[in-house]
Formats: C-alpha cells, structure tokens, sequence
C-alpha cells in the first residue's frame, strides 16, 4: 500500500468502523495531511472550541509492555488476576476474560509450544505476550501496522528473541520479521493506556492508530483521556482554528526544554524546534531557569535552547555554565526529590523554601513537581486528612494549586488532565476554607467554585485520565 494520506484515512476509518464507532462525516473534525513537522500529521477541518471531542480511537494492538511490573489480567488489565485454567500460564481474572476472543487464540498457540519443558518456568510471560497477538491482526490491523512510521535499530523487537531464547518458541521467518516490525511501530507510537483512575502507570501499551499519527508539540492543543473499553478519546486543551495541525505531547508538560530534549531524542529518536523549545524562557515562565553559580544572584538559561549541548548564560554577570554542569545539578536535585517519602512533608516544605531555591528559580519545574506532591499529600494521605491539617498548611495547599494554575497558564497549555487534578484538589481546599469559616460563601467563592467545576468536567467527563 502506497502511504497517501488517502490510504491511511481509509484504512483508519475501516478500522475504527469495524470496532463500533460510527464516523459521520458532518461530525469529523479531522483530515490526515503531510505536516511540516514530517511524515504524515492529522489537522482540523473546523474551528474547535477548548474541551470539544476531536476524535475516538481504538487500538490495533494493545497489551502489557516488556517492563510491566505486576501482575494484570491479560484481557481486562485488572489486578488481581489468577492463571488461566487451561494452562497456558497467562493471568486472567474471570471466565469471560479466559474465554475472550483475544486470550483464546493465545492461549491456543502458546499451549502448543508450552509442551515442551521450558527450565527457566513461564513466570513471566505476560510480559512478552503482546507481540504475539500481532499474529491475530486482520488484513486491514496488519496494513495500520505497515502503514506506520517504526524506530529503527536492533534495540526494537528484543521481546520477540526473548520469546525464542527464554521459552523456546518457534515462529516462522514472515511471522518473526511481522512481530518484529510491529514492535519497532509500538515503540514510535504506542500510547501508555490507562486502566483505572488511581494509576497513571498501568504498564500496558496501546497502539492507537489515528493518534500515532499526531505528531508532537511541547505546548500542545489536545489532551486525552480514556474509557472503560480502551477506547481513547482526544479533546482540544485550546482553541484550535481549522487547518491548523492537531498535536500532542510525547512527553510531561511541566519538564523543562532540556528534559523534555533529552526524553524526545532518546525515546522517539527525532529533535522538536516548537515555538516553546526555542524560547529560552518558556514564553517567559522561566521553568527550567536556575541560579547562577557565579554571581548566585541571576539565573542561567541556555543561550540555544534547540542544542543540548549548548552553554547557559546569566542573565545579570553573563558567566557561561557548561550544560554538563546543569545535567549533574538536575540530575541531583531529581534524586533528592525522588528519596522522599509520602510522610516527609515537613522535610519537603523545608526543602522547598530553602536549599532548592538556592540552585533554581522558583518557577522551575522541580520547584513545581514537589509542590504537586505536597498538594497531593495535604488532604488525602493518613495524618493528613483536610478537615485535620493545620490553617496554615490549608493555606499552603491553596498557594500551591494557585501557583501551578499560573505557570501552567504562562507556559499556554490549556486543559489537560493533570491540571484537572489540581483544580479538583484546589475545589475541596476552597470548601473547607469555607467550612472552616461557618460555611460563610461568599458570592465570589461561589463562583469561583463553579467556575472550576466547570473546567473539570470539560477535562474528565467520568473518563480516565492520562498524567503528561
Ligand atoms: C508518532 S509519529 C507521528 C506521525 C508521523 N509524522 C508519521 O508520519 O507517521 C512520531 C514521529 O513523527 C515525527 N515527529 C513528530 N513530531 C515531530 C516534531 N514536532 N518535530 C519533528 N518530527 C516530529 C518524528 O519522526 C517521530 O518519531
């Protein structure tokens, strides 16, 4: 099949038909084009308001990845799962996930290879089990898989060796090259799928092909959520004009320029040059901005921001900074924030208005990631119930939601289901200031309260949601 973006709409379109989805064409918002941005990319076709549905999608492939670290139901993903009672040394969690379509036909060919003794057990073969499923596509999943841009070098496919050289499988040479092509394609564009609302980090992968074909920005107008079925749903985190391209983020929105660099490079092999990467200030929020070591007064940025290599500069004395430095101090200061415990809070507030900002700006990303925790931990983690915490660590909740609402405002990234956490967390601190003043409202709380409701349920509407 020739890649026209035609040919791709078609095959997608099939696709996403074939599983239950019913695209009438006055409600598409969408038309695949050759983007500037490379390849292929999916661009409007009307105005779309903040919050508005774009598209659904369903995944071609999905399953748990190779790094998968518990045990899920292989059909559902839902913890607590049993094996499966035909002895094919997959979990499952009911009779309805054993005998789905999709476990049987696994399940059928891993019992005929599972004859044979494997030394080394099957304990751990949920991990390498999705690409064995790419043997069960239909004519029309194969061409997606085909149709897709896949990471190239050796370091792809590694789980179909592993299915040869730990449980002795056997596949013939079309079969292999398939599932190793299909795994090149899930490592450039599969998404993490989220099960259920308490885990951002599931472990299972989906190949979702209409948003494997949204290419990537660091600021971008889509966030997307999804639900019970797997079906991912993608709405507008801003306005979006027709014509205009439909990008996501392959990476958090909070991270500075170098992080987010770095992560892009390393896992999806390509460089962004979006209109945030090149502004050295982040349209002026300052998030990856850190103390001068020289002057200890000014703050370094990178005096290019599109090379990783490049010297900061700061802005009071001009001392260069080599990049290797601020590598080290991120790195340290990542290390530090990661050794901390939920109960740490005291520790981490001290921390916070303390030693960090001796290294960075106070808007810098770290500065707001240990905020984040502190709102999560006030109000929701044991010894720190909301009707129970101090005034004064209320207020401090209340700060903190404000000041990620201001960054993430400056940094133009719209909605998007990390801020709908916060505002939700800044609600419930909003109604117990309230409570704790008698329930005395006033007109402007009320407002501000249903404003944010609103907001939020823009973002979730009863789906689950994503982190980045
Ligand atoms: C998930 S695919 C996106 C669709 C892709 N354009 C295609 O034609 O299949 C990811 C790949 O698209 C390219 N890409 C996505 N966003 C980009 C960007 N902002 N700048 C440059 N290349 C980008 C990179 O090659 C990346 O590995």
């Amino acid at each position: 099949m020739k890649r026209t973006p035609e040919a791709v709409t078609e095959i997608i379109k099939t696709h996403l038909e074939a599983n239950g989805h019913k695209i009438a064409n006055d409600s598409e918002n969408w038309c695949i084009k050759k983007s500037s941005l490379g390849g292929l990319g999916v661009f409007a076709t009307k105005n779309i308001q903040p919050g508005d549905f774009i598209f659904k999608d369903y995944p071609v492939i999905i399953g748990p990845r190779s790094k998968i670290n518990k045990d899920v139901c292989v059909v559902c993903f839902k913890d607590e799962p049993i094996l499966c009672s035909r002895n094919c040394h997959l979990p499952v969690c009911s009779k309805e996930c054993e005998n789905s379509k999709i476990h049987l036909q696994e399940c059928e060919l891993i019992r005929k290879w599972s004859q044979k003794k494997c030394e080394s057990g099957y304990n751990n073969l949920i991990k390498y089990i999705t690409p064995i499923r790419t043997l069960f596509l239909s004519e029309n999943e194969e061409k997606i898989v085909k149709s897709l841009q896949g990471h190239k070098g050796s370091q792809h496919g590694f789980e179909v060796d592993a299915l040869s050289y730990k449980y002795g499988m056997v596949f013939s040479k079309e079969e292999e090259h398939f599932m190793k092509l299909a795994c090149r394609v899930m490592d450039s564009n599969a998404f993490e799928v989220i099960i259920d609302d308490k885990d951002n980090q599931s472990g299972v992968r989906g190949l979702y092909p209409l948003s494997a074909l949204s290419n990537h920005d660091c600021s971008p107008n889509t966030f997307y959520t999804f639900d019970k079925d797997h079906w991912m749903i993608l709405r507008a985190s801003k306005p979006i004009q027709t014509g205009e391209e439909i990008c996501n983020t392959y990476v958090k929105r909070l991270w500075g320029t170098l992080n987010r660099k770095l992560m892009l490079e390393k896992s999806k092999h390509f460089s962004c040059t979006c209109k945030r990467c090149r502004d050295p200030t982040e349209f002026g929020s300052y998030v990856s901005a850190m103390r001068c070591s020289f002057c200890k007064v000014g703050f370094i940025l990178p005096i290019n921001p599109l090379d990783i290599n490049s010297s900061w500069i700061c802005d009071v004395c001009a001392s260069k900074t080599n990049c290797q430095k601020v590598g080290k101090i991120l790195s340290l200061l990542g290390n530090t924030l990661a050794s901390f415990g939920n109960d740490d809070v005291e520790i981490m507030m001290r921390f916070l208005n303390g030693k960090l900002l001796d290294f960075v700006h106070v808007n810098h990303y770290i500065v707001l990631e240990l905020k984040c925790k502190v709102i999560f931990i006030l109000g929701n983690r044991k010894n720190y119930e909301l009707q129970n915490i101090s005034d004064s660590l209320l207020e401090l909740k209340h700060q903190y939601c404000r000041d990620f609402l201001n960054l993430t405002e400056k940094l133009r990234l719209g909605y998007f289901t990390y801020r709908a956490q916060i505002i939700s967390e800044l609600v419930s601190t909003l109604k117990e200031e309230s409570r704790r003043k008698n329930n005395t409202k006033t007109e402007e709380m009320d407002k501000e309260i249903n404003m944010l409701l609103n907001d939020l349920y823009l973002v979730s509407q009863n789906e689950f949601c994503s982190d980045k």
